[in-house]
């Protein structure tokens, strides 16, 4: 098994009633790498890591992770997984205490190292106090660094991350961020999926835009800004997703706000 390359997707394509989603998606991760996974909605993103999350079933193509075969029936290698999802599915009636403990079970730990480890990284986060309170009462913030303590108790080799800074405060990004690139630094694989432009810029080791099920760009943020010509990774995906109507569709939004009954 070749362990460099954490991540192999060969010709990946998947269908609803019908129409293809992914057009034949081919990916090579290596250790440590930060990919930046970016598209327009609908582009396909989700489906994508819903699939290497083992989640969906029926595409084609060949996908591996760390080595392994995922159709091959072994799930171990899930074990070795950690995702923040976009949607925070928590159960609301537990602590993270409770929930942390749970998780951190699932993936092998003891309950007491899962309990001691939980309890610290809570109190990184500022949230030591809040470690027997209902998730229920929790802001949105609070349930996202939760999630994000959920996926890294086990540290896991392959992270995905979905929309992961949202609801979190100026400095609780930075906090986050620096993690992120700390971890990718000490081996960790990350697959990184949002729309916030400015940090998959600073962040990414690599970025991969997909557009239609397909893979437009692949490479550094100065390679895409070479391929396109264009300065910030905003303009680099508006460029190369074909898109320079934003005036336009902001105009004719406002005029239809704005008639007169
Ligand atoms: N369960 C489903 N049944 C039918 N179509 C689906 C299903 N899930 C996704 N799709 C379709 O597949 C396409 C890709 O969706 P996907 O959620 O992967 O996009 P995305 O790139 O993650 O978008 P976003 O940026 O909006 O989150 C869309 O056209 C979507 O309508």
């Amino acid at each position: 098994m070749n362990e460099q390359h954490v991540l192999s997707v060969e010709d990946l394509r998947m269908k609803y009633n019908g129409r293809y989603v992914l057009n034949g998606i081919d990916l090579e991760v290596k250790r440590g790498e930060m990919i930046g996974y970016i598209g327009p909605n609908g582009a396909g993103k989700s489906t994508t890591v819903k699939i290497l999350l083992g989640l969906i079933e029926g595409y084609t193509g060949d996908v591996r992770i760390f080595g392994q075969n995922i159709a091959d029936g072994d799930v171990e290698y899930k074990r070795r997984i950690g995702y923040v999802p976009e949607v925070a599915e928590l159960y609301e009636q537990l602590t993270p205490a409770e929930y942390l403990t749970f998780i951190g079970e699932l993936y092998g730990l003891s309950y007491e190292d899962a309990d001691y480890k939980a309890k610290r990284l809570m109190d990184c986060f500022g949230l030591e106090k809040s470690y027997h309170s209902r998730i229920a009462s929790f802001s949105k913030g609070m349930r996202q660094k939760v999630l994000l303590i959920s996926a890294l108790l086990h540290d896991p080799d392959l992270l995905f991350l979905d929309e992961p800074l949202s609801g979190l405060d100026a400095n609780s990004v930075m906090v986050v961020k620096e993690i992120l690139s700390q971890l990718s630094a000490k081996g960790t694989t990350i697959f990184y999926s949002s729309h916030i432009m400015d940090v998959v810029e600073k962040i990414s080791s690599r970025i991969v835009l997909i557009a239609e099920g397909r893979v437009v760009a692949d490479g550094t943020f100065k390679q895409l800004q070479e391929q396109s010509m264009e300065g910030s990774l905003e303009e680099v995906f508006n460029e190369l997703t074909g898109f320079n109507e934003h005036r336009a569709i902001a105009e004719r939004f406002v005029s239809i706000v704005q008639e007169v009954q």
